[in-house]
This record gives structure tokens, sequence and C-alpha cells, in this order.
């Protein structure tokens, strides 16, 4: 059974421009699914309307979303929260600068404590410090006292991204939604971060929505792949036959501006680093 189930949607501005249209996809338990597509194709809009978080002015206009059996949005109306967290391109602004990294991982966690999202319906375990230091060291950051002690600016983009996807695991949701997470990274640290998703998505079962304009990237991560052009997908499939037998002009157009970029079964036996 899917985990994420999306049908129909359609977005639209306030004054009636459409940004996306009529977009269908799943995403399994587990799964890592990704959307594809050149700058300004909607990929962004998409991922935003599942949590709810579309900007001002722009709205769901038709199209239903369900998570693990459960619709939450049904045309423009959000019916619930879903249990879904998202990581974005640039975590240093998605962190508040003024806070030190422990303050905002103990802040979020009395939150979630409080309001037991995370299943544990008010229950505190442990001391919340230590949580939080827990919390950094499961994202595979080697020093957690220094790194909660740090403001944003202090760390490294790679540590930031660390430290949001600790953030967005701590809710345990169901579904992460990564809109381009390593975009802006170095090569080196971007591969890292990879691997931290993948790992993350093994140990807690969880599906990922992962959005790229990337095509080297959505190969070694995902299992699926929704190629998007102005607003539409024009192909979902598994990322081996996009890559072996696109069926769409467009993707095949894709595919040839990312020929320096890996194939599948270059990045799983390794004959190619990312
Ligand atoms: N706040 C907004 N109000 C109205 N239109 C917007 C707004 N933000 C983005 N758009 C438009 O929505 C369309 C889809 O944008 P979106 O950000 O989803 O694309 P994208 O595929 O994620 O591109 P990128 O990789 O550049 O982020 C674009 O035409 C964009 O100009």
């Amino acid at each position: 059974m899917s985990l994420l189930t999306v049908r129909g949607l359609s977005i639209q501005t306030r004054t009636g421009v459409s940004l996306v249209r009529d977009l269908s996809l799943d995403v399994g338990a587990g799964e890592v699914v990704g959307i594809v597509g050149e700058s300004g194709s909607g990929k962004t809009m998409t991922a935003l309307s599942l949590l709810g978080l579309l900007p001002d002015g722009v709205h769901v206009s038709a199209g239903e979303a369900e998570l693990e059996g459960r619709r939450f949005l049904d045309g423009p109306r959000m019916l619930a929260r879903p249990n879904a967290t998202m990581i974005f391109q640039n975590p240093t602004a998605a962190l508040n600068p003024t806070m030190r990294i422990g303050a905002q991982l103990v802040r979020l966690l009395r939150f979630l404590d409080r309001s037991g999202t995370d299943g544990s319906a008010g229950r505190r375990r442990g001391d919340v410090r230590e949580r939080a230091a827990a919390l950094v060291s499961s994202v595979g950051i080697a020093d957690p006292a220094a790194v909660l002690g740090r403001y944003p600016h202090q760390l490294s983009g790679g540590m930031n991204q660390r430290v949001m996807i600790a953030m967005a695991i701590a809710a345990r949701p169901s579904l992460l939604v990564a809109d381009e997470p390593t975009t802006g990274l170095d090569v080196t640290v971007q591969a890292q971060i990879l691997d931290l998703i993948r790992a993350t998505v093994a140990q807690h079962g969880i599906g990922v929505l992962f959005v790229s304009h990337d095509m080297g990237v959505i190969a070694q991560m995902c299992q699926r792949v929704a190629v998007m052009y102005d607003g539409e997908v024009r192909e979902f499939a598994a990322v081996d036959d996009i890559y072996h037998r696109p069926g769409d002009a467009y993707t095949r157009e894709l595919l040839a501006s990312a020929s320096d970029h890996p194939r599948p079964e270059e990045v799983a036996d390794g004959t190619r680093a990312g």
C-alpha cells in the first residue's frame, strides 16, 4: 500500500495563473521518490502544497492527497496536518540565526513533548538536553556538545543540513519531503548528506519525496521519479526505466543535458563516484 498518494493536484495563483496541473504520484514506505525538472517546473510548489506551506497568493485549486490512508488535503482545504516534515536547500536560512543549535533543538523537543506529535503523547523520556545530544549524534555529528553550543553561522552548510535532518526526524514523521537538500554543498559533503538521508530511510522506514533538478542525484537516491515540465508530470516511472527507456521527449532532453552524470548502474557498482 502506498504511504503517500497524490491525485490530480493543481496549484494556481490568486490571479488564476496555473503553476501545477493534474499531478498524480505516490510514495511507498521506505521508498525515495524523486521529482525532477528544470527551474520553474513546479517542483517546489508541489512539495510545499503537501505540507500546507504554499506562499501567500498561491493555493491548491484541485486534487487530493492521503498519507497512511488518511486524506489530509482536499482541493484548497487542508483537512489535517500530515505526519510529514521538510528539509530545504538552504539550512542556514531555515535555522534561527539568533539561537544556539542546542536551544533550537531543546525548544523543538519540548514542543513535540507538549503536542505529542512524535507519538509520545506528552511523555518525557530522559533529560531534554541529553535527547538533543543523542539526536545530533544520530545524524553523524561526532562532537554533539560542541555543535549544540554553536550558532548556525558558526557551522558549515553540511553541518547545518545534518542539524536540519535531526530536527526533521525528531517528530518521527512517516514522510520526509526534501527540496534540493544538497544543492550548493560541495561534492564530498553532498555525498555524505545523501548517505545520511539513505540511512535515515533505512533506519526509520519512512518515505521520502526528493526534489532535485539534478538527474545524477536522482539516480543515486530514488527508486522512482516523476519528470516535471511546465507544471505537469511528463513521466512517472522507475529511475532505471527513465534512464534506459525514456518515453518522453523532454525526459530525453533532460538526460542529454545531464550526460556527465553517473547512470544508475554506475552508481550501483561504484564505477563512478557521485
Ligand atoms: N510566491 C509565488 N507567487 C506566484 N508564483 C510563484 C511564486 N513562487 C514561485 N512561483 C512560480 O511558480 C512556478 C513554479 O515554481 P517552483 O518554485 O515550484 O519551480 P521549481 O521547479 O521548484 O524551480 P526551482 O528549481 O527554480 O526552485 C514558477 O513559474 C514560479 O515563477
